[in-house]
This record gives C-alpha cells, sequence and structure tokens, in this order.
C-alpha cells in the first residue's frame, strides 16, 4: 500500500499503558495508567496533523508510541505500507531515518561540547551515510536551509540564543531526509517574539521539502494557524477530530468548546469563557466505563449514560469531523 494517494501515515487504535504509580511503596498498585487509550489517525503526504490538548493527556507519548521510542502495548502504526511493530531492531533503526522527530527544548539534545557542524553531521555518520566531504556538502546545504549561516558553524551551541538552537535541532532531524516529523511542543520553550519565526521555517521547509507533520500542540490558536487537520486528546483518548477549518468553527464536543472559549479568536463569536473544574487526572476518572472527561464535563457530569457508556468516536457533518461525545453540540461557544 504505497503512492501518493495513501497515506503516509496510519496509527489504528494505538495503546500505550504503563503500570501505575503507588502512593504505597510497600503495596504496588496494579492499576494501569491509559496514557495512550486507543487513538486512530492518519498523516497524508505533505500534510500537517495536530494532536491537541492539555498538559497529562498523553500527546508525547502518542508520539513516542508512533515512533517505537516507546512500545506500544496495543494497535497498530503503519508507515508508509510498513507496519512498524513488526520490524526487527534494524529494520526499525534504517526506517527512523525516514521519521525523525523535534524536540521542545533542543538544548538537551544538543552535545554542548560539540560543534553545530559536528552536530549536524553526527545523525549522518550513525546511519553510514555519505564520506566526508558528502557529509559536509550535506551538512552546509542544511544549515542554509535553516538559516544558520556558514562562517558560525564553527561555534558551539551556547553560543546561540534559543530560537537559533531550535533551528541546529531541526537541521539534526531533517538532514537525513525524512518524510515525516513529529514535531513536539516545538516553539513552547521559546520567546514569543521568534516563536512566528521557527513556526514560519517549518512551515516554508514543508513547502520545500514535501515533509509531513505530526504537530504536537496545546495552544489552540498555533493549532489553527499550522494545522491541516487535527485530533484533540484528553485521557489518551480522541474527543474530536476533523480538519483545523471544521474544528475551529464548529465545535462539537465540550471540551473542545472549553479550551477555545479560553482564547481569543479573530471573527469568533464572543461568549464568556467556560473554566474546566477540577483537572486532567488519569485514575480518577474511571478508566474503561463511561466518557473519560465526565467529571469535569459541563454537559454531561450528572447524565447516567455518560457515567455508564463510552461514546463511540462518530462522523458529524462535515468531511472526516467526528465527536466522541453523548450529547455533541449541546454546548456550544456562543451559548457559553
Ligand atoms: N514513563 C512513564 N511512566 C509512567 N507514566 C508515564 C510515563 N510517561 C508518561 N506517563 C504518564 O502518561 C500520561 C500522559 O503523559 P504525556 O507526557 O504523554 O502527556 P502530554 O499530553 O504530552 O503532557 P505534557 O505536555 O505535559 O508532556 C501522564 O499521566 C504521565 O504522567
Amino acid at each position: 500500500m504505497t503512492g501518493r494517494d495513501t497515506p503516509l501515515l496510519v496509527v489504528d487504535r494505538l495503546e500505550k499503558s504503563f503500570a501505575a504509580r503507588s502512593a504505597n511503596p510497600f503495596k504496588p498498585s496494579h492499576e494501569k495508567l491509559r496514557a495512550v487509550d486507543g487513538i486512530s489517525f492518519s498523516v497524508g503526504r505533505g500534510e500537517t496533523f495536530g494532536l491537541v490538548g492539555e498538559s497529562g493527556c498523553g500527546k508525547s507519548t502518542a508520539a513516542r508510541a508512533i515512533l517505537r521510542l516507546v512500545e506500544p502495548t496495543g494497535g497498530r502504526v503503519t508507515f508508509d505500507g510498513i507496519d512498524v511493530a513488526a520490524l526487527a531492531p534494524e529494520p526499525m533503526r534504517q526506517l527512523r531515518r525516514r521519521m525523525q522527530m523535534v524536540f521542545q527544548d533542543s538544548t538537551g539534545t544538543l552535545d554542548p561540547r560539540m560543534s553545530v557542524r559536528d552536530l549536524v553531521e553526527e545523525p549522518l555518520i550513525v546511519h553510514g551515510i555519505g564520506d566526508g566531504k558528502e557529509r559536509g556538502a550535506k551538512v552546509d546545504a542544511m544549515l542554509e536551509l535553516v538559516g544558520i549561516r556558514p562562517e558560525f558553524a564553527d561555534r558551539r551551541p551556547h553560543q546561540f540564543s534559543g530560537g537559533q538552537r531550535q533551528r541546529i535541532g531541526i537541521a539534526r532531524a531533517l538532514v537525513l531526509e525524512p518524510e515525516l516529523v513529529v514535531l513536539d511542543e516545538p516553539i513552547s520553550a521559546l520567546d514569543v517574539s521568534v516563536q512566528a519565526q521557527i513556526l514560519n521555517l517549518l512551515k516554508d521547509l514543508q513547502d520545500k521539502l514535501g515533509l509531513s507533520y505530526v504537530f504536537i500542540v496545546h495552544d489552540l490558536t498555533i493549532a489553527e494557524f499550522f494545522c491541516d487537520r487535527l485530533a484533540v486528546l484528553y485521557l489518551g483518548q480522541v474527543m474530536e477530530s476533523g480538519s483545523a477549518k471544521t474544528l475551529f468553527a464548529d465545535p462539537q464536543h465540550p471540551y473542545t468548546v472549553s479550551l477555545l472559549s479560553a482564547v481569543p479568536r479573530v471573527g469568533a463569536k464572543v461568549g464568556s469563557r467556560i473554566v474546566l473544574e477540577g483537572e486532567v487526572s488519569p485514575l480518577g476518572s474511571g478508566a474503561s466505563q463511561g466518557c473519560v472527561f465526565r467529571a469535569r464535563c459541563p454537559v454531561g457530569r450528572n447524565r447516567p449514560i455518560c457515567a455508564e457508556e463510552r461514546p463511540a468516536l462518530r462522523p458529524h457533518g462535515a468531511e472526516d469531523h467526528t465527536v466522541a461525545c453523548h450529547f455533541p453540540g449541546e454546548l456550544s461557544l456562543a451559548s457559553a
């Protein structure tokens, strides 16, 4: 199943559980924390798919499970027709070249003793790509693409600003010529003044290199600007999914509506902000029965069906808009 029309990445009911931490160190808990609880989505070639939600909803774990940086406990990930979980270590190592990740804070991934040139060359050496001359040419071209001038290539990471260090992190990921890049909150550690520059750079690189992105983000304003399609996650489950355009114009899930009510948006109907009570709390939510959002939900908190039955992700109206809610659309931005 390869070709321009098939999705590059298909994530099908992906799961990742961890052993829940016990309050009593002498009595280990047998409960499982379902960090990723059956999420499905696909990413087309050249497309940006966003994973959106509050801290702790499982965005990073989902990203790591997709790349097998942690082993999934269930579900299936297919990259360009390849069943990722079925790969032995060596083919998996080769596949990693095609699926790269950019982290929130590149500083932690950049060895302070190495020059920028060496840092960007390192992934090529690890993957045995080219001879010294070829690698040098690739590094120079990559640094130019991300906007680091060649005369700075012998400097160390600490001699750069946060934004420039993120450019170096991006260069390290892209020098391997991947097709898919997972961007894990790539601008949230940066000053607001440089966030737009890095976002524009990522868009530009996507256009030039035909990249597909999985973009992990908690800021909905950025998700709206940057993503073609997205999934809103809560406690490891998809609450709502669809094109960014549809989701922001016509949100149906009370969680999406609450998140959107908190951000000022041009042209949006003005209602009041919906303040969710409580916080994302994995073990207090009741792992498998009912809706995971119900404890904080302004619509379903006291409705029996929300406590008894986990709502399936069902199609709603336009294109691939889907919603997992027993009462979609009951809470709206205008009514808030
Ligand atoms: N290695 C681990 N062992 C145990 N629990 C973990 C581990 N990694 C993540 N978790 C738990 O899984 C849940 C999801 O975490 P995750 O980091 O994926 O969320 P997130 O949405 O990316 O949040 P953030 O933006 O804060 O990173 C959290 O409850 C977290 O504590």
